[in-house]
């Protein structure tokens, strides 16, 4: 397959089971790309130069000019990177087995590291939002984004502010599996390849979520190296939609949608920086609710009987007992 110019075997890529299509590619001209875009449809925007001044950040360049600050390391011993939420651990006492070690790190020392690292060692992700610690010339790239056209996207759309840019540096291999995310996000892509599996919030029957109680919230219980069809039977029936991202490409990834992604293997580290946005207000509601709203309604439900049995432990065997009898 040829992306962005670049063409790779399948070595480079998981190998799952399911299908996939291709996630479009269009310029940002394209009249589709905005009607997708408004349509909260994936689409993958090849010429947006939204982080044109950026193209520079490798690892030499973020060394010397990033600042003196602390970044966020994630560790794996294999290589999967599934977030958990720390507070999640505290709040409900869960003796939960954090799957990765989360470490603070100086930039100069995790350069060191990058350059060394070798495939069979532990893998690295750095995973940290940018702050106003990094030195000038990073202002100025910060600054000189094409803030214009994504100003634009968020006026159109009604979204609500910008709450973070993710700066993401990974070794070559790397899986974040797939979750959801509840804010809409425009995904840069810098240096090195990465690899996206998109599914629709539809999907959230076949990719049996984490209860919301739990560090894992927004994951998928599912394996996708070894699916256990007997506890997910629905996850036999799931497709997706993927696209491989190069340096200069800018993901539109609408809230709500599942994505798992890899950087692609055998391959250069990766440098991704992702835009966070608040969604806006719902505005009318039509009905039937479509499949993100149908989620929001469940983590609301779980969230309430959390609250409400103040033990989580009591919210599954309230829920079988409402379903089971009635609406079986
Ligand atoms: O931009 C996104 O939404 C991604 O998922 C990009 C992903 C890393 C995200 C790490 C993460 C996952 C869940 C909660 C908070 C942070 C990657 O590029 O590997
Ligand atoms: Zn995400």
């Amino acid at each position: 397959m040829s992306e962005n110019g670049k063409t790779f075997e399948e070595s480079h890529f998981h190998l799952y089971d399911f299908p996939t299509v291709s996630i479009p590619r269009l310029s940002h001209l394209n009249p589709d790309t905005d009607r997708l875009i408004s349509e909260m449809k994936p689409v993958v925007l090849t010429d947006t130069e939204l982080v044109a001044s950026a193209q520079k950040w490798n690892l030499d360049y973020l060394e010397k000019n990033i600042g003196p600050g602390s970044y966020t390391v994630y560790l794996s011993n294999n290589k999967k990177f599934k977030y958990f939420d720390e507070s999640k651990i505290r709040e409900h006492n869960l003796n939960f087995t954090p799957p990765t070690e989360r470490i603070e790190m100086k930039f100069w020392d995790f350069a060191e590291r990058l350059r060394n690292w070798k495939d069979g060692e532990k893998r690295m992700y750095l995973q940290q939002p940018l702050n106003d610690t990094v030195g000038k010339n990073m202002v100025d790239d910060f600054l000189s984004f094409n803030w214009n056209w994504i100003a634009r996207q968020k006026k159109e759309n009604n979204w609500g502010p910008l709450t973070s840019n993710l700066l993401l540096i990974s070794t070559p291999g790397n899986i974040t599996p797939v979750h959801y995310d509840e804010q809409e996000n425009f995904f840069a892509q810098i240096h090195g390849y990465k690899r996206f599996i998109l599914f629709s919030p539809d999907c959230y029957d076949k990719l049996y979520p984490h209860p919301v109680w739990h560090p894992h919230d927004r994951q998928s219980q599912v394996d996708f190296d070894v699916p256990q069809y007997d506890k997910f039977p629905k996850f036999h029936d799931i497709s997706g939609q993927e696209a491989v991202l190069g340096p200069g490409d800018v993901l539109y990834l609408p809230m709500y949608w599942w994505h798992h992604v890899e950087t692609v293997q055998h391959g250069d580290y990766a440098v991704s920086l992702n835009f966070w946005y608040k969604s806006g207000p719902s505005g009318k509601i039509t009905y039937p609710l479509q499949g993100f709203q149908k989620m929001a309604v469940m983590r609301n439900i779980e969230k309430m009987l959390v609250e409400t049995l103040k033990d989580v432990n009591e919210v599954g065997p309230l829920l079988q007992a409402l379903v089971e009898g009635r609406y079986t």
